[in-house]
């Protein structure tokens, strides 16, 4: 292997700690003690495990969370009606939505009712055109938290070209965006890239995936991307999450990749434990923007 890893549990743990101290600051001015609510809709075990992870994350940083559970039989009026009380309560200045609902849930229509204010995931329509218009309120969790890897590893991203493989509305498109514009909340040379969004029907994909000096893997199928798709010393961030007979894999094969690309995200350890971690620092946002 020759790639070196880009650890996001470390550069996690620092950046949770210095939200820490800015809720502790915050607190200490105001009084309030940041607070997020999750909500977690039946009992897939995968959801379980990052509510956890959040929970213990949250404790870390000085904010307050509150874990809200529905049957898995429930309603999409009973979760609109939680949100509402959720939405309502002035203790409350996050509100997260653990995805995915159960089929018999609307889910857009949970996601709209969440105030916009509150929004920490970022999912709202008031939310995401802002962000698109280049005027964001929150950043979503996951494409801010791959900015923030990129950054704390000197690895800036204007002027190249970024290959994004996935077009989710939660990773690959507002990822699109954020790379594409002119500004970043880590300044402007964590922006200002050339990106490409590569997905299901992409003709030729490897010719995008090789052109990328960044190559971030959103897709959602186990060790997708390959050596063959990797440009010699690209940078690879590897979005994945795939429960597999073997354990936990990523998007990209990591070993193959390790030997093509120059810095690389394992899965775990990688670019999850930033998802949480913005998670917590759009809740002191959201806390500050309600007093
Ligand atoms: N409303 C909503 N917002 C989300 O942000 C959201 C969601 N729903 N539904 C599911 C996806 C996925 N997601 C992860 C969170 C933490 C880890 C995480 O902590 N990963 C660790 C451990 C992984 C493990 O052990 O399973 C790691 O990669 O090292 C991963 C994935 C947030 N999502
Ligand atoms: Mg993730």
């Amino acid at each position: 292997m020759t790639a070196q890893i880009i650890d996001g549990k470390t550069i996690s743990k620092k950046i949770q700690a210095e939200i820490g101290t800015a809720a502790g600051q915050f607190f200490d001015a105001t009084g309030v003690k940041p607070k997020l609510a999750a909500v977690l809709v039946g009992d897939d075990p995968a959801s379980q495990v990052y509510v956890r992870n959040k929970e213990r994350a949250c404790e870390r940083a000085n904010i307050e969370s509150e874990l809200f559970r529905l049957p898995s039989s429930a309603t999409t009026d009973e979760v609109v009606g939680l949100v509402q009380k959720l939405n309502e309560d002035s203790q409350v200045h996050g509100i997260l939505v653990q995805l995915p609902l159960p089929d018999q849930v609307d889910a857009l229509q949970v996601l709209d009712t969440v105030d916009p204010k509150k929004d920490v995931d970022a999912f709202h329509p008031e939310n995401v055109g802002l962000l698109s218009q280049g005027r964001p309120r929150f950043l979503p969790c996951t494409p801010f938290g791959i900015i923030h890897l990129l950054a704390n590893s000197g690895i800036e991203t204007s002027g190249k070209n970024v290959c994004i493989v996935g077009r989710s509305d939660i990773v690959g498109k507002p990822m699109a965006l954020m790379l594409a514009q002119r500004d970043s909340e880590l300044g402007s040379q964590y922006a200002n890239a050339t990106v490409s969004l590569c997905h299901s029907r992409t003709k030729d994909l490897v010719a995008y995936t090789k052109m990328a000096d960044i190559l971030i893997a959103a897709i959602g199928k186990p060790e997708f991307i390959k050596a063959e798709h990797i440009k010699p010393g690209a940078v690879v961030i590897d979005v994945g999450i795939n429960r597999t007979d073997d354990g936990l894999v990523g998007d990209v094969d990591f070993d193959s990749a390790a030997e093509v690309a120059s810095r690389i995200t394992p899965v775990p350890g990688g670019v999850g434990p930033m998802t949480v971690t913005i998670l917590l620092d759009n809740t002191l946002k959201a806390a500050r923007l309600q007093q």
